[in-house]
């Protein structure tokens, strides 16, 4: 016999969107109950962000030290010793999933359910083989896993989902790591940094998030002087062979070669976790992923009570959009059926990569689509953009690589959206990011104050490119007359 347990609202996950969907359901006085069938502590903090970002730290140290030479600056020498690189990432980690479990601990042991959930019917959920949860809401916030073709298990031990890296206790010498996305690129350089040799395989072409075949083919160009990158490759055999892999492939000069590593990293994508969840017992609407249909002001499917959440939802597998998807969902779940809309920021992405790596707004490929779709109606857009190679404070600091592309509406002069590969894309694109949460014009962002000299001051330049393309305004002439020398 099943545990019966009755809630106002079911949230499944106790991960970044599950979480922000217990504290707003919980503030308004709900019973509400939270499942989790895998180790407490998010994947964000546990095997995504923070580890992630803890390898690049140590990468970009050794990296500074290479770089020290440039500037007359000769350090002694350089030695990474991976045991301590990894021993740092893992205490760091810990610490950070230290801090969640704690804040998971305030919720009250009688509202947390241990196991794995999926659904009887579509107000019933059963936990494993020990509990019924019935509730007048429910909030799916499973997730996402990684996901790779499956005969690469044959690889054993040898295979390495992006997810595994961070529980090594020392570094290889050797890896090919698949697919050159947002996570193969962090991974992929930061290893080849730290001394390990990384031969990187894509498919179709594609590199990162990028949608703007200018910046795409201008980081192509930077990550390749750096190491090994076949965005569509061509991989002819992948074979165990005692504790390596070996691998032929047809080199882009038409030869095959032999290549012997230690591990294949699998960075091929990551599926939301709904396909376990017997949905198919409720006819949910889904799109051809399988995924329900969910309206992103409202996270509501189109089941009304059922919302989704984060990763799961699978719109932009983000930390904050997991927040703020779960918010959302967590309050709509409780005051059901009184749904409101909820706050979406506007769309913003960062790749930790060196440049680093940022999209904002809409994308090239979202407005390129807006355009054909409606060409009558359409006001289209423009695009400026700046090369960082001339940029004063980024060669100053010996980190003059980079393109930014910026986006705008003809006639209005509104600021649409950006691409970019660039030094300090971090900041620039927060920057970008609040003007088009603002719906500023291009004219609005040019009058606010740059300082000098900063890399924001190419950003400057590339909206005045914009303004002068949207004929608003005139384009530089003079830089250092107009702007101070290397702006
Ligand atoms: C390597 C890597 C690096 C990343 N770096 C960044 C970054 O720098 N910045 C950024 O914004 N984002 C980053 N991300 C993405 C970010 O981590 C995710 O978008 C975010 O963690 C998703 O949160 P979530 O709540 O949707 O999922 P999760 O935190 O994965 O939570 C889902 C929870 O649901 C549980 N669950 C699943 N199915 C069931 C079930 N049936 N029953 C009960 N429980 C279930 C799981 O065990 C899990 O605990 C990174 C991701 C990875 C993998
Ligand atoms: N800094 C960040 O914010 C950050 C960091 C990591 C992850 N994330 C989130 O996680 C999501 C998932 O990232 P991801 O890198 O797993 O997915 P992704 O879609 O960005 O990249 C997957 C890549 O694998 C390639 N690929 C697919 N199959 C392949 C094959 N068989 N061989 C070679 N290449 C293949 C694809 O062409 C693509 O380039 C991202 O979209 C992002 O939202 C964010």
């Amino acid at each position: 016999m099943r545990n019966q347990i009755k809630a106002d609202v079911a949230i499944i996950g106790s991960g970044t969107a599950g979480l922000a969907a217990w504290r707003t359901a919980s503030k308004q006085g709900k019973k509400v109950v939270i499942i989790e069938s895998g180790p407490l502590g998010t994947t964000c903090a546990r095997v995504g962000c923070m580890p992630s970002k803890l390898l690049i730290a140590a990468a970009d140290s050794a990296h500074q030290v290479r770089q020290a030479p440039g500037f007359g600056v000769h350090p002694a020498g350089l030695t990474i010793d991976g045991k301590a690189v990894m021993k740092r990432l893992k205490a760091e980690r810990d610490r950070f999933v230290s801090l969640v479990i704690d804040s998971i601990d305030t919720i009250p042991e009688a509202s947390r359910i241990t196991g794995y959930a999926r659904f009887k019917d579509e107000h019933t959920l059963l936990v494993d083989e020990h509990s019924e949860v019935t509730a007048t809401s429910i909030v799916i916030a499973t997730g996402s896993r990684a996901s790779y073709p499956q005969d690469w298990q044959k690889l054993g031990d040898r295979l390495v989902l992006n997810d595994d890296v961070f529980s090594w206790d020392d570094l290889p010498k050797s890896v090919a790591l698949f697919g050159p996305g947002v996570i193969g690129l962090e991974l992929g350089q930061a290893l080849h940094r730290l001394g390990v040799k990384v031969w990187m395989f894509g498919m179709g072409g594609k590199l990162g998030p990028f949608t703007d075949s200018a910046v795409m083919d201008y980081a192509k160009q930077l990550f390749r002087d750096e190491f090994f990158l076949d965005t569509d490759a061509n991989v002819q055999r992948m074979e165990r062979s005692g504790n390596q892999v070996e691998i032929d492939f047809e080199s882009e000069e038409g030869v095959t070669e032999r290549i012997r590593v230690d591990y294949v990293i699998a960075a091929t994508g990551r599926r939301p976790n709904v396909d376990q969840l017997e949905l198919d017992k409720l006819g949910l609407d889904t799109n051809d992923r399988g995924v329900p249909v969910t309206d992103t002001a409202t996270m509501q499917t189109s089941i009304g009570h059922i919302f989704l959440a984060g990763d799961a939802s699978n719109q932009l597998p983000l930390l904050h959009e997991a927040n703020d998807q779960g918010r959302i969902a967590g309050d709509n779940a409780a005051r059901f059926p009184n749904i409101k809309q909820g706050f979406r920021h506007s769309t913003l992405s960062i790749v930790f990569t060196a440049p680093q790596i940022a999209m904002v707004g809409e994308s090239y490929q979202a407005l390129q689509q807006r355009s054909q779709q409606d060409p009558e109606s359409c006001a289209c857009f423009v695009v400026g953009q700046v090369s960082f190679e001339d940029q004063g404070r980024s060669r100053v600091m010996r980190r003059n690589q980079g393109l930014l592309r910026v986006y705008g509406e003809p006639k209005t002069g509104r600021f649409l959206g950006a691409e970019m590969i660039a030094p300090e894309a971090e900041h620039l694109a927060h920057l970008l990011a609040w003007a088009h949460q603002s719906q500023m014009t291009v004219a609005q962002m040019l009058t606010m104050p740059f300082y000098h000299p900063v890399v924001e001051e190419g950003l400057r330049t590339a909206l005045r490119d914009l303004n002068a393309q949207l004929k608003l305004g005139s384009a530089i002439e003079d830089r250092c007359m107009e702007c101070g020398v290397g702006d």
